[in-house]
């Protein structure tokens, strides 16, 4: 069974239309119009257990509708979707045991209370004997060192404080699969770090299988090993961190530093016939960018046999470039042919949009 299976998935929301001026207001008194907003196209993916899988897209893609269907928030217009084998919004009491939420702009703790009591809270709302709770509220607190924290009000932490206790609350039920949407925003780089380390350390020693919704790819880069991106509601690549890199990034850059006075005359002669290209750092440092289309090992052989090298470095392909890009150019399916799809015909709201507590 897969931790999470979505097949053809689709929310519309219906938006109420201003009309223009005061008798458009008047007019709206009487009579509504509505129209549709398709927020996520009939997307299907399946993410098997104990995986870490990247959601990312622009503003407005559809992550946060998605991550509210798969936790029982919103209802879909149409499509299937399973969690935990769950039907999420169908089977919610049973559902959510199973899993842990983390949103990070919203907080699951009581703002006036101690973090402790907002635990023990929780600990009812999840019905955890008092054993198991304390037994791995222990385990949770020694490894995000929230010891002195437990008994301060969560109006008194700090952001970086607040989002480990958040952590803490959405696993003290121990769930399988856990939901962290924009887990890192706002957090320095040290806090963001303790994060992407503790979340890894669980994956590893649990199996915990983790939806994660980002814009800081560099959360993708510690953490995922696949990708899912969504543009205007639709998926536009399914896959590999790595394979995105390669099939998008246009080439290579590498430096070189040569033991003698160099020239753009004599390294474009070294690599004549190769569609490389050159940059003089200065007179002993240069940059030869490689496409994808040139072999990199040759044209390293051909400088590195006509001229005396001191250092190579090959810079690695940024993320943040590459992904950007592909959202520059709008839908990454154009550049590659990967599994989009064209929305269906629109249909009409066929359920209650929202799940009944
Ligand atoms: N309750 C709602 N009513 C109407 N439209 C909505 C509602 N929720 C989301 N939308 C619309 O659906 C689309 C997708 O929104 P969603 O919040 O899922 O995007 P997102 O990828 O999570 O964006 P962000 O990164 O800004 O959080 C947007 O056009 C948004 O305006």
């Amino acid at each position: 069974m897969h931790a999470i299976d979505v097949k053809d998935l689709r929310k519309q929301f219906k938006v109420q239309k201003n009309r223009e001026g005061l008798s458009g207001a008047l007019k709206d008194l009487f009579k509504r119009d509505y129209r549709e907003v398709t927020a996520v196209k009939d997307i299907s993916f399946q993410i098997p257990q104990g995986e870490i899988c990247g959601y990312i897209g622009e503003n407005g893609a559809g992550k946060s509708t998605t991550i509210k269907m798969l936790t029982g928030i919103l209802v879909p217009t149409s499509g299937e979707l399973k969690v935990n084998g769950f039907i999420p919004y169908k089977e919610r009491e049973k559902f959510v045991n199973g899993i842990g939420v983390v949103f990070g702009q919203r907080s699951q703790l009581w703002w006036d209370i101690g973090v402790i009591e907002s635990f023990q809270l929780l600990r009812k709302v999840y019905r955890v004997p008092e054993a198991e709770f304390k037994k791995r509220l222990d385990n949770l607190v020694e490894r995000l060192q929230l010891g002195d924290l437990l008994n301060r009000p969560v109006r008194k932490l700090s952001l970086g404080q607040r989002m480990r206790c958040e952590l803490v609350a959405s696993l003290l039920h121990n769930p399988s699969i856990l939901f962290l949407d924009e887990p890192t925003i706002g957090l320095d780089i040290v806090v963001k770090t303790e994060i992407r380390d503790f979340l890894l350390e669980m994956n590893r020693q649990e199996g915990t299988t983790i939806l994660l919704t980002t814009h800081d790819l560099q959360d993708i880069e510690a953490l995922c090993s696949r990708v899912i991106m969504l543009d205007d509601g639709q998926i536009i690549y399914d896959g590999g961190l790595d394979e995105l890199k390669t099939r998008w990034s246009k080439g290579r850059e590498i430096q070189f530093q040569f033991g003698s006075h160099t020239s753009l005359t004599k390294l474009q002669a070294l690599t004549a016939g190769l569609a490389v290209s050159w940059t003089i750092d200065n007179d002993v440092t240069a940059k030869m960018f490689v496409p994808h289309e040139v072999s990199v090992s040759e044209a390293m052989g051909r400088v590195v046999g006509g001229a005396e090298i001191r250092d190579i470095k090959i810079f690695e392909t940024n993320t943040d470039e590459i992904v950007r890009g592909i959202y520059q150019t709008g839908s990454a399916e154009a550049s590659s042919g990967t599994v989009a799809k064209q929305p269906a015909e629109a249909m009409e709201v066929k359920k209650e949009e929202v799940a009944s507590p």
